[in-house]
C-alpha cells in the first residue's frame, strides 16, 4: 500500500486529536490521584477483563461479584478480553485498572491494515470444529491444526453433527483417529441428542477455551446449548458479523455456569471465530506438523526445502511410512497457498 500524503490542514488536526486525547488522559490520572489520596479507591485486587469497549474494561472480581466498568491507566497498554489484572473498586461501581498481569498465551488476528493485534488473552484451548455436514475439504484440519500450533495454545478437534455419521462411522472417524494417533484430543458432538454434548462439556471443565470453524459446522448451535442463558446475546453477535462489523466486535468472556465452578468459560467473538484463516509463514507451517518436529534439523542440507533433495529426512520419513502421505501432500498445499498469496 502506497504511503498516503496528508494535507497540513489533515496533519494539523491529527495532532490537535492527539493532543487533546493525551490532555484528557493526564486529567483522569490526576483525578486518580486525588480519587487514591482521598481513599476514593479501595485496596488492589485481582480481576480478569470480560470485555472491553476502548480503553473502558468490564472487569470481573477474582473472588466473585458484580462486574466493575474499569477505565486503564493511561501508561498502561491496551488490554485484551481475557487478560488478568490488578484493579481497585470505586464506590460508585466503576475502578480503575493499575497493572496487567502475565498473559499465558494470547490470540492474535490481523487488523484492517494486516497487522497482527491480540484479540485475547490467557485461552487453554481451541476447539477446532468441523462436522459431518458440511464434511472438511481434505486439507482443512490441517490448516487450522497448524495455526493453533502457531499459537501456542492446545488444539482440540471437535466433530459435531455425528447423528449424520453412517453406521460404522465412516472415513471421517478413520481420520480422527489418525489425528488421535498424533497426540490430538478429539471430541465428537451432537446437538440432536440430550447427551451429545457430555463429553465436550468434560473437555471444557476448568479450562479458558475458544471456538473455532467453518460456517455450518454448528458452533453457534454448540454455544447456545452450553450458555443457555447467554442465547440473545450470542444472536446479537451473529448479527454483527452478517452486517460486516466483525473486525470491530470485541470479545467477551462467558462462564459455564453448570452450578459447577470448575465448568470452564469461553472467549468468543465473530472475529475469533474466523480464526485459522489468517497469514502464517513457512517455517510456522513446517512447525505447526507435529510429527515432523524431531525430524526438522536432520536433512542432508541445512536449507533443505523438502521437496525432492536426496537425504531430506521429512522425504525419508514418509517412505517408511512414519508420516502419512496426505499429512505431507496437506503440508505442501499449504505452503503452495501460501507462496500464492505473494509470502
Ligand atoms: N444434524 C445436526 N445438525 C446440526 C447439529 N449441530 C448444528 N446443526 C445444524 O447445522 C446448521 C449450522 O449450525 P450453526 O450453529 O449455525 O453453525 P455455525 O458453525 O455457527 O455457522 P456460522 O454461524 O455460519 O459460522 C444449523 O442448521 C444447525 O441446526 C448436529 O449436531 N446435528
Ligand atoms: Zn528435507
Amino acid at each position: 500500500m502506497s504511503k498516503r500524503k496528508l494535507t497540513r490542514q489533515q496533519r494539523w488536526r491529527i495532532e490537535k486529536v492527539q493532543a487533546e486525547r493525551a490532555q484528557r488522559a493526564a486529567k483522569r490520572d490526576a483525578q486518580d490521584a486525588d480519587k487514591l489520596e482521598a481513599g476514593e479507591y479501595g485496596p488492589e485486587r485481582h480481576g480478569r477483563v470480560i470485555a472491553h469497549f476502548g480503553r473502558s474494561l468490564d472487569v470481573r472480581p477474582s473472588e466473585g461479584g458484580p462486574l466493575h466498568r474499569c477505565h486503564l491507566r493511561s501508561n498502561l497498554e491496551p488490554l485484551v478480553t481475557g487478560d488478568r489484572v490488578i484493579w481497585r473498586a470505586a464506590n460508585d461501581g466503576s475502578g480503575v485498572v493499575v497493572a496487567r498481569g502475565e498473559r499465558d498465551s494470547v490470540l492474535e488476528r490481523p487488523d484492517a491494515r494486516g497487522q497482527l493485534k491480540p484479540v485475547a488473552a490467557n485461552i487453554d484451548q481451541i476447539l477446532i470444529v468441523f462436522a459431518v455436514e458440511p464434511a472438511p475439504h481434505a486439507n482443512l484440519i490441517d490448516r487450522y491444526l497448524v495455526a493453533a500450533e502457531a499459537t501456542g495454545i492446545a488444539p482440540v478437534l471437535v466433530l459435531n453433527k455425528t447423528d449424520l455419521l453412517p453406521e460404522g462411522g465412516g472415513e471421517l472417524m478413520t481420520l480422527l483417529g489418525q489425528y488421535q494417533a498424533l497426540g490430538y484430543p478429539v471430541v465428537t458432538t451432537t446437538t440432536a441428542e440430550e447427551h451429545g454434548l457430555d463429553a465436550l462439556r468434560a473437555r471444557l471443565a476448568g479450562r479458558t477455551s475458544v471456538f473455532v470453524g467453518q460456517s455450518g459446522v454448528g458452533k453457534s448451535s454448540l454455544i447456545d446449548r452450553l450458555l443457555p442463558d447467554e442465547t440473545l446475546r450470542i444472536g446479537a453477535l451473529s448479527e454483527d458479523s452478517r452486517k460486516g462489523t466483525h473486525t470491530t466486535t470485541t470479545a467477551r468472556l462467558y462462564a459455564f455456569d453448570n452450578d459447577d465452578s470448575e465448568a470452564g468459560e469461553l472467549i468468543d467473538s465473530p472475529g475469533i471465530r474466523e480464526f485459522g484463516l489468517t497469514h502464517l509463514d513457512a517455517q510456522q507451517v513446517t512447525e505447526g506438523f507435529v510429527e515432523f518436529r524431531d525430524l526438522l534439523g536432520h536433512c542432508r542440507f541445512r536449507d533443505c526445502r523438502h521437496q525432492q533433495e536426496p537425504g531430506c529426512a521429512l522425504l525419508e520419513a514418509v517412505e517408511r511410512g512414519e508420516i502419512r502421505a496426505a499429512r505431507f501432500a496437506s503440508y505442501r498445499r499449504i505452503l503452495d497457498s501460501l507462496e500464492d498469496e505473494g509470502r
